[in-house]
């Protein structure tokens, strides 16, 4: 059966760019300039912060919280979650490994360089090629273990920075175990109903990525992108954002609305997966980065998932005589194949029928990642 990585593996990714020491960049080079016409920088504050445009909280000790994700995955896609049992200490160390790694010189980042057939190192984000710019971040991936690289990256000091991932990943697999039966249950489905979620209901089998990215001070954020407009192919992914605000979910009706960083706050996604397995019920939310002129912004990435050979489909219990099933059953791995070649289009590529309010097939993302939504 084929494992996750191998599924990347089969789906390359080539990148013909060289990777930047952005450092040393004083002015943004034309091959970064996005289209300025289609207007990536934020909105100005007076039509971001509207009462109603603020990406929900969600509070995991509240006995309501199913109902707040309901509400908040209906309409956002994403919410930030708070009492979610991460430590603060470890969500410290997994950003100070990111900001050790990304301040290394470029040549010895290029140590742990991301194969053009693989998924783990470093290198540009795996979406660019999808683009005619270049995005102004650098990312580094981690599926399965980090040792092999970190040993390049760090000689001496490598089981220090892989212990730190080992803490993290343990620690996010049983928060998304927990968000999943959240969200299951916001559903009206329970674990119960759901195989792969094991005997135990703690989704064990599941299958994860870690993402970390930079997005390195930018001498014109205007007309720059830090990461452009996408999906996740994920059931969900739990982000973790330094201080800096640069993230944007696209909301219907509002437009491209800033996720504010809140201190010890994690903000959830909802991916593509999440979507099928609704049918529908739950968009999977379109969101980008934008950078800042002087402050570095880091981000840590869970990209969470089935077992890379389990079938996901419309859940039996969302699907009807008056609501027949969007989505055809897709494994992972299938999935990631059909986005490698797809992009933001890959959901159509799955889908049965048409859906009826679901949004998410008019929003069409041109090449210069301006939207058109209709
Ligand atoms: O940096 C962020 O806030 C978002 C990162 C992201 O969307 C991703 O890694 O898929
Ligand atoms: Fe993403």
């Amino acid at each position: 059966m084929p494992s996750l990585s191998e599924a990347f593996r089969s789906h390359p990714v080539f990148l013909h760019h060289k990777h930047p020491d952005f450092t040393s960049l004083h002015e943004l080079p034309d091959s970064y300039a996005w289209n300025t016409t289609s207007s990536p920088s934020p909105q100005p504050p007076s039509q971001r912060l509207q009462h109603d445009d603020v990406v929900p909280v969600v509070d995991l000790l509240d006995p309501n919280a199913p109902s707040s994700i309901a509400h908040a995955c209906k309409s956002w896609g994403a919410f930030h979650v708070i009492n979610h049992g991460i430590p603060n200490s470890l969500l410290r160390d997994i950003e100070s490994a990111g900001s050790a790694l990304f301040s290394l010189p470029p040549s010895h980042k290029l140590r742990a360089a991301r194969p053009p057939d693989g998924v783990s190192g470093y290198g540009l984000a795996r979406i660019s090629s999808f683009f005619p710019k270049l995005m102004w971040s650098e990312g580094f991936t981690i599926l399965g273990s980090p040792l092999h690289h970190f040993r390049q990256l760090w000689p001496h000091d490598y089981i220090t920075y892989c212990d730190i991932v080992e803490r993290y990943e343990a620690a996010m697999k049983k928060l998304a175990g927990k968000l999943m039966r959240l969200l299951l249950a916001s559903l009206g489905i329970s674990q119960a109903d759901l195989q792969w979620a094991g005997p135990r209901g703690d989704f064990h089998g599941a299958s994860a990525a870690l993402q970390l990215n930079s997005y390195p001070a930018c001498p014109d954020p205007d007309r720059a992108m830090g990461l452009a407009a996408h999906t996740d192919s994920t059931l969900l992914t739990i982000l973790h954002q330094n201080n800096i605000s640069g993230l944007q979910v696209l909301k219907e009706g509002t437009g491209w609305v800033t996720v504010e960083p809140l201190p010890g706050a994690l903000v959830v996604n909802m991916g593509d997966l999440l979507h099928i397995l609704s049918n529908g019920s739950y968009p999977s939310v379109l969101h980008r980065v934008m950078v800042n002129r002087t402050r570095q912004r880091f981000s840590v990435a869970y990209l969470y998932g089935p077992p890379g050979n389990v079938k996901i489909s419309p859940h039996p219990k969302l699907v009807g005589p008056s609501r027949p099933a969007l989505y055809r059953p897709v494994t992972w791995n299938e999935y990631l194949g059909t986005k490698a070649k797809h992009f933001n289009e890959a959901l159509s590529w799955v889908q049965l029928c048409a859906p009826k309010n679901n949004k998410l097939f008019d929003v069409v993302v041109n090449e210069n990642n301006s939207v058109q939504v209709g």
